[in-house]
């Protein structure tokens, strides 16, 4: 029914300012994660369309970098704005594919026109240096530049916002793009490609694929056209994806995954803990790579605030995201519940007690209930694995020196949170905790002003902020003989 009534839903690949089918038709049905039904399909595309769209890219290369920034500006202000003025619509698509609860479908696509508008306003804010010269005779300067195609790989958590996150940076800073949206989430980023148009982004300088991963990834990692790639995902498949890169000399920004603590100190706000514990765990079911994955709890609190945490989980309504006053949706498929069961099954065989939820939820496909696990010990699986789902493990300690140690044990560094009113403390343990990002006494921190990235295996590079632009930005060194 709304693949007919919600005018976003284009069902083609847009390369070179033209809709487009596979070469061969081949086409790839996508499924809405709450009822299984499937809602429409994709172009599954080979190398030769991706080429086809790289070479587009790189053909309108020069005039959009000649633009000037305010120019580009002006067309990305108008895709916020375009983006804004159809939310409702395209928060409606983003939970027919994705799953979310319709108010986080609409936060979402907010941040998205969010990011577009920031990034047309850091687009005249690309400055140059002087350096002073060591020979009287000559002058030295740098300027910026595009650093010309970039190839973005996005993920199914934030279908919508993680494309303005990369393409709106990219374009902002001359770069033309090629993005490949996920499999299993492309209508929000074919989406994204019709606003793009109407904003009146030339032809060519956005172009979006959909397809199986592996042909898609080789060419952009084989096409000597694409100097840049961004991607948004798997540590596994970031990996391989940098390494190969790098064999080919293309610059990369990497957006991995986590393995977030969240530390909770004798002397916390309590109840201002449990409320950004339960924000931090659950929103998006837990598939966010900044959701909290383990709690580590003081022992002069461990009971309290295990306690509250399990009685505000409890009250979390799971439904589709489109029924009224739902906080939890679908996993995204079968794969992640099966992920997230095993998880449970592990920690329990080691000794958790299940203090809230556990197991599947009735209503099938994707749900499951949000769980909390109490006695959890570094020796089960969910203490270092990212576990991209509704299960909060609570482990106990007793030290600030060993809440530390516990929460750097991991070779992830994405985002790290902790509870304190201490604030000579709050220093202490910011400075040693190993990660990106660091809330305190705050569980989501997530903005467009603020630079997204993490350390370690969670990746490279830093998106959003002033900082985001510099990722899609070569310099250019001069020396001038007087
Ligand atoms: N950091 C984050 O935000 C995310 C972390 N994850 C973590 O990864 C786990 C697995 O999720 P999964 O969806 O499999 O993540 P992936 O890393 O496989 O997928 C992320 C994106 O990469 C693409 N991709 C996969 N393989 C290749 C390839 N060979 N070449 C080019 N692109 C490729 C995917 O395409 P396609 O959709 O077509 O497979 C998708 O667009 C999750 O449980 C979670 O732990 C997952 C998503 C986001
Ligand atoms: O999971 C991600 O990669 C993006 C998280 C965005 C957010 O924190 O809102």
């Amino acid at each position: 029914m709304l693949k007919k009534t919600n005018p976003w839903l284009r069902e083609a690949n847009l390369i070179g300012g033209s809709w487009v089918a596979a070469d061969d038709g081949a086409v790839i049905e996508v499924f809405n994660p709450a009822t299984g039904e499937m809602i429409g399909t994709i172009p599954a595309v080979g190398r030769a369309e991706v080429k086809r769209a790289i070479d587009a890219a790189n053909a309108a290369f020069p005039a959009w970098a000649a633009k000037t920034a305010a120019e580009r500006a002006a067309i990305l202000l108008k895709l916020a704005g375009l983006i804004r003025a159809n939310l409702d619509a395209l928060a409606e698509l983003l939970t027919l594919e994705q799953g979310k609860p319709l108010a986080e479908a609409r936060g979402e696509v907010g941040g998205s026109a969010n990011y577009v508008q920031w990034f047309a306003e850091e687009a005249r804010r690309v400055y140059g240096d002087t350096i002073p010269s060591p020979w009287a005779d000559r002058r030295l300067m740098v300027t910026r530049e595009p650093v010309g195609v970039v190839a973005a790989i996005t993920p199914w958590n934030f279908p919508s916002s993680m494309i303005s996150r990369k393409v709106a940076a990219a374009l902002a800073a001359g770069c033309t793009v090629v993005v490949k949206p996920a499999e299993l989430t492309p209508f929000s980023g074919l989406a994204w490609g019709v606003l793009a148009e109407e904003a009146g982004i030339p032809a060519g300088v956005v172009n979006i694929v959909t397809g199986h991963a592996p042909p898609i990834g080789d060419e952009f990692l084989e096409n000597p056209l694409v100097r840049k790639i961004t991607f948004t995902g798997s540590t596994a498949v970031g990996k391989m994806l940098a390494g190969r890169a790098s064999a080919a000399m293309k610059r990369v920004s990497m957006e991995l995954g986590g393995n977030a603590p969240f530390i909770v100190f004798d002397d916390a706000d309590l109840d201002r803990a449990v409320t950004a514990a339960v924000q931090s765990k659950y929103r998006n079911s837990g598939q966010t790579c900044v959701c909290t994955n383990r709690f580590y709890v003081q022992a002069g609190v461990y009971d309290a605030f295990a306690e509250k945490f399990a009685a505000a989980v409890r009250d979390l309504k799971v439904g589709s995201g489109f029924e009224a006053g739902v906080v939890q949706g679908p996993l995204i498929d079968d794969r992640a519940v099966k992920k997230v069961e095993s998880h449970v099954t592990d920690a329990v065989a080691k000794g958790a007690t299940i203090l809230t939820g556990g197991k599947r939820h009735a209503l099938g496909h994707g749900f499951f209930e949000p769980t909390v696990l109490r006695d959890a010990t570094p020796d089960m699986k969910i203490s270092t694995d990212e576990v991209f789902g509704p299960v909060a493990p609570l482990f106990r300690f007793e030290t600030e020196d060993e809440a530390v140690r516990l929460a750097n044990a991991t070779e992830y560094g994405l985002a790290g949170y902790f509870f304190t009113r201490d604030l000579s403390r709050a220093f202490r343990v910011g400075e040693k905790l190993k990660y990106g990002q660091i809330g305190i006494n705050e569980g989501v921190i997530t903005t467009e002003v603020a630079p997204f990235g993490g350390v370690k295996d969670s990746g490279v590079g830093r998106e959003g902020s002033k900082y985001g632009l510099e990722d899609y930005l070569d310099i250019k060194y001069w020396c001038i003989g007087l």
